[in-house]
């Protein structure tokens, strides 16, 4: 069975790609490269580049591979971003899930693994949150994963939305979030560079007044679209959501000692007001994916930080740059 895999040149799906291939799956990447990078296509995965708000080049991909489903990940992804650029992250993030659901259709294609986000439950009070919780996001970003979410259930096809929390580390020193636009790489950037770290939000209602994140290792991710896709190919009926995270919340300082000690030094820190739609706290209750598709992670903060340290590269300490 083939699967296209949307984003195939990112961060998290060029980990989704092996972690398919691993399983036995046949796998075709479909990326612009807007952020991505080809080179983290794996030899012998045909890279088709194209954006997926373009129906029919995502059908024409659909049809040349005989795709059996799509893992759709490509789209913009930070809050920040989203919070000055609504518009676009509506049109980016819910356009391009809606022209990937109208290939499907076109195409007869009737499986789909969404990347959604902890970010559709806005301010959370549980100390972990689950599936049942409120959608209320604080961000046009959150916004606009759960408008996906929410079209993609409407739409007739067996499918399994993934909720990640905090995705951090790597598989692979080649395989490392090169934007630098999340804390464990700009963490590393700032140790790498003897830099500063700036920590935005020392007010929070939280332990040590920073924000709170449940950090989930990029290849446990990887392994939940593998369970995920074994799902649907044996339950082609499905319909689910389900959080893919540790259960463990560690807040800003928390990653900063992790980082210190993979580096050895002390990294600096500037305190900052807290950035405009950022939540306190957003840990997951993982109990139903463990439970309905027996993934849980494996790996632990230390085991991020110190991957993420070993695909640091020069580019990401200009990107981190204040
Ligand atoms: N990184 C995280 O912590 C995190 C957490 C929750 C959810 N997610 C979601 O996971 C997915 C992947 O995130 P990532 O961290 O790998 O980001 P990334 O930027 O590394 O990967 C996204 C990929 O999609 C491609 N892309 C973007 N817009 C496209 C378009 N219109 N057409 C075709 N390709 C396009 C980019 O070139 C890139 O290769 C996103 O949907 C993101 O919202 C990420
Ligand atoms: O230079 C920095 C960057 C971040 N932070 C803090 O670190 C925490 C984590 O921030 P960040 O790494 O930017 O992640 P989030 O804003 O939580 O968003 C990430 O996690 C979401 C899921 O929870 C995903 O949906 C998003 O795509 C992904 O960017 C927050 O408290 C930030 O305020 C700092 O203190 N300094």
């Amino acid at each position: 069975m083939t699967w296209l895999v949307t984003g195939g040149a990112g961060y998290i799906g060029a980990h989704v790609l092996r972690a398919l291939t691993a399983a036995g799956h046949a796998v075709v990447a479909f990326d612009d490269l807007s952020s991505g990078v080809a080179a983290r296509v794996p030899d012998g995965v045909p890279l088709v580049v194209g954006a997926v708000t373009d129906r029919r080049a995502v059908a024409a991909a659909l049809r040349r591979h005989a795709a059996a489903g799509v893992v759709h990940l490509a789209a913009r992804k930070s809050p920040l971003e989203s919070v000055r650029r609504p518009a676009w992250y509506h049109r980016e993030n819910v356009g391009g899930t809606q022209s990937v659901l109208a290939a499907m259709a076109a195409t007869g294609v009737r499986r789909l693994v969404f990347a959604s986000s902890a970010a559709v439950y806005g301010q959370v009070t549980a100390a972990a949150v689950d599936e049942g919780a409120p959608t209320r996001p604080i961000n046009p970003y959150g916004a606009s994963k759960l408008a996906c979410e929410r079209r993609i259930a409407e739409a007739g096809v067996a499918w399994v939305a993934l909720r990640f929390f905090n995705v951090a580390g790597s598989g692979d020193p080649r395989l490392g979030d090169r934007e630098a636009t999340n804390l464990v790489p700009i963490a590393v950037a700032a140790a790498r560079a003897g830099r500063p770290l700036a920590v935005t939000g020392t007010d929070f209602d939280t332990p040590d007044g920073t924000g709170v994140r449940d950090y989930v290792h990029v290849e446990d991710v990887a392994d939940a679209h593998a369970a995920a896709v074994a799902h649907l190919c044996r339950t082609p009926v499905a319909g689910a959501v389900y959080n893919v995270g540790t259960g463990r919340g560690h807040s800003v300082l928390d990653v900063v000692r992790g980082v210190e000690a993979v580096a050895g030094c002390p990294i600096e820190r500037t305190l900052h007001p807290r950035r405009p739609g950022d939540p306190a706290s957003v840990v997951a209750d993982a109990g139903r994916i463990q439970r309905e598709l027996g993934w849980r992670a494996s790996r632990g903060l230390t085991e991020m930080v110190t991957s993420a340290w070993h695909c640091w590269s020069p580019r990401l300490t200009a990107d981190a740059a204040p």
